[in-house]
């Protein structure tokens, strides 16, 4: 028989939180349970400061729930807190600093959008990024698709990230691009389920506890919708302006829309609208289709007031770029794909935001 989230939940409150003195279960730091067949996930949410005196911790509930029958894998992950934990007998928490806030040495920050999944946006600021580049500019990538995190893979970057002194982490770097993923921090075959507070925190770390150096321009790899990551972004950071993708398709379009309402209600302003997926071309005859129609992005674009910034095909280069760690923009700089996403760059640039 399976084990049971009860006898979860009993066998972590043995454990001690050695900060408040209580189990960790009722310290509320037990977060994100899931049960699947026997197999057991759970995270840690921690200050960041004790991430080393917490790890004994986590190592014993992982053993606790290990031990238990029915278990067949158990995954214990530590995530932090940018702040301070209240102590659980105060109700109120010490309030933070609001509005948004600049990331030190960072010159701007883009975040790339979309209302939908799967239209390309992360192939989009795979390539942006690896454009800035290509231009002089020094380029930081956060992608912070939690739900899906693919930069590791289009960057061609794997590898844990190290974290010399326990507090700071060191983004990995590709192609010119300083690359953080919250992909490096999980293990790829690992589904990892985030709620909103978790996301919050891992969102604050990675883009206060990274050392991303000097850069002119980060850019940011949304995951789809407007959730809890979209808000944190633009309430903690000072974003220059949002980039959204969307294909031609209305059901793609719709779902944008609402992006681009949601940006603007956070005072984020938006930079333009990208039509990926386009049109196809046949690598083989050069033919042209519009597999998911086409020029439905430049109408809305133009009826929301906002500049097209590029009409990106359907070709079957761009994938295997992406798939094959090296953007186009770096395998095949001189293709015609390439150089959509070179003309992007470029746009951002001339606005002063890149
Ligand atoms: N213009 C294009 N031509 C060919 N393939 C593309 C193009 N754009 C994206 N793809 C491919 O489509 C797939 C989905 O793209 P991608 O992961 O960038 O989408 P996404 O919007 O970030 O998805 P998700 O929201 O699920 O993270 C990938 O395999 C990618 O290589």
């Amino acid at each position: 028989m399976s084990v049971t989230r009860e006898a979860v939940l009993a066998a972590l409150s043995k454990i001690e939180d050695p900060f408040t003195k209580s189990d960790i279960v009722a310290a509320g730091i037990v977060r994100a349970l899931t049960l699947e067949e026997g197999k057991v996930r759970f995270v840690l949410e921690i200050d960041g400061s004790r991430a080393s005196a917490m790890e004994p911790v986590r190592a014993e509930a992982q053993a606790a729930v290990e031990a238990l029958p029915g278990v067949v894998s158990v995954s214990a992950l530590m995530t932090a807190h940018a702040q301070q934990k209240a102590p659980p007998e105060l109700t109120a928490r010490r309030s933070e600093p609001q509005g948004p806030q600049k990331i030190p040495g960072v010159n701007h920050i883009i975040a790339i959008a979309s209302g939908k999944g799967g239209v390309g946006k992360s192939t989009v600021a795979a390539n942006i990024a690896a454009a800035l580049a290509a231009e002089g500019r020094r380029v930081g990538l956060l992608d912070a698709d939690v739900y899906g995190p693919s930069q590791p893979r289009m960057l061609g970057i794997s590898g844990r990230p190290a974290s010399p002194d326990g507090k700071t982490i060191l983004p990995l770097r590709n192609h010119g691009v300083t690359l953080m993923s919250i992909g490096l921090l999980t293990r790829e075959d690992e589904a990892v389920v985030w709620r909103g507070p978790m996301l919050m925190g891992a969102l604050q770390q990675m883009m206060n506890q990274v050392q991303w150096g000097a850069l002119d321009v980060l850019i940011v790899d949304l995951p789809p919708g407007t959730g809890d990551v979209q808000m944190t972004l633009t309430q903690k950071a000072h974003v220059d302006g949002a980039v959204i993708v969307s294909t031609p398709q209305d059901v793609a379009l719709l779902d944008a829309r609402k992006g681009i309402d949601m940006f603007r209600k956070m005072n984020t302003p938006i930079l333009g609208m990208i039509e990926n997926m386009s049109t196809h071309i046949c690598s083989n005859c050069g033919h042209e289709e519009h597999v998911f129609g086409h020029g439905g992005v430049q109408a809305e674009a133009a009826k929301l007031g906002v500049p097209l910034l590029a009409e990106i095909p359907l070709h079957l280069d761009i994938r295997l770029a992406g798939d094959g760690g090296a953007p186009i923009v770096v395998s095949k700089p001189d293709s015609p794909q390439a150089q959509a996403f070179r003309k992007v760059a470029r746009a951002l640039m001339d606005k002063g935001v890149a």
